[in-house]
């Protein structure tokens, strides 16, 4: 027996360039079959933030289900933080990081039925200039691949594939950074700082083995250089990863600094360059469905 009565299902039309009319059916058949009330909202790229939470008051919503990718789940997330509603997640994104995490199997029908069930754990929630980030942010070369992604016409995981290798050519790495934490500074170089709440890209990069989503603490990740058998290990998921390539910092606050500007990007989405990151975290901030044999 689930415990929501109102589900409002938020599909981002556009994410990922693929359908999600299958998806919404068969979450509103599932939420019928709870004997719940089934509410859809499609977002447009405009207002959608104001409009979602506007329904969720309106219409006591008390689960979320979100079709789209990490940009939508993350604009989700920040709008309805302060009420009282669980989140469920269908990956229908090009990359689908925080799924791919949070270990959402690929078949729908599973995800359907995740999305709708009791099995929840509490999500920290980091904030970053006051921007909230639920999976992985970073400085540096990364961001600049997804600028130049999102200004390209190209879509889903070939759309950033194109975009790799103008990236490598343009990019002003490495770039050096200035971190602030636990009343230590330390200055490095490196071609990309990550700030982690979570293990892996979704790519399926596993650059933070130790990361748990629900620990209260994040990870500064600095890569210090660009090697393709070291990329090849995250992927394998190897746990051992040479302090050459990477170095962890483990934290729960921390300012980073970096001159000049560099690119940066929050869950997948291109902030901006910035020359100060403020990073803190809310621990335990949301409640999300996951698989019953989740293990971060
Ligand atoms: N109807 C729409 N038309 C155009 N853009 C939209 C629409 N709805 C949302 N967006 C835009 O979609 C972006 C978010 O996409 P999202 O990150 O969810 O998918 P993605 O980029 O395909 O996946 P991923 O983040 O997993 O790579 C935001 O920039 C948002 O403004």
């Amino acid at each position: 027996m689930v415990n929501f009565k109102e589900v409002l299902l938020v599909v981002n039309p556009i994410s990922g360039d693929i359908s999600k009319d299958k998806a919404q059916r068969q979450v509103e058949q599932e939420v019928k079959q709870h004997n719940a009330h089934f509410h859809l909202y499609k977002t447009t790229g405009e207002n959608d933030a104001e409009e979602i939470k506007e329904l969720v008051k309106e219409r006591e919503i008390d689960r979320l289900v979100i079709a789209g990718g990490d940009g939508t789940i993350n604009l989700v997330a920040d709008a309805v933080k302060d009420f009282d509603v669980s989140i469920g997640l269908i990956p229908a994104g090009s990359a689908n990081g925080l799924c791919t995490n949070l270990q959402i199997p690929q078949q729908l029908e599973q995800q359907v039925q995740i999305a709708l069930s009791d099995h929840c754990i509490e999500l920290d929630m980091l904030c970053l200039n006051e921007k909230i980030c639920l999976h992985l942010s970073d400085l540096g070369i990364n961001a600049e691949l997804i600028r130049n992604y999102e200004g390209s016409n190209i879509r889903g995981k070939f759309g950033y594939l194109l975009q790799t290798i103008p990236t490598l050519i343009k990019s002003e790495y490495p770039f050096e950074f200035r971190i602030e934490t636990d009343g230590k500074e330390f200055v490095r170089e490196g071609v990309l700082l990550g700030i982690a709440n979570a293990n892996k890209y979704g790519t399926g990069a596993n650059v933070n083995p130790e990361g748990k989503p629900n620990d209260g603490i994040f990870e500064i990740l600095v890569f210090k250089r660009l090697n393709f058998f070291d990329i090849l290990k995250t992927l394998r998921n190897e746990s051992r990863i040479d302090p050459e390539f990477l170095e962890t910092i483990p934290t729960t606050e921390a300012t980073i600094t970096c001159k000049p500007p560099i690119s940066f990007q929050i869950d997948g989405e291109f902030i901006g360059k910035e020359t100060k990151i403020d990073v803190s975290i809310i621990p335990q901030k949301l409640k999300v469905a996951v698989p019953v044999n989740y293990n971060p």
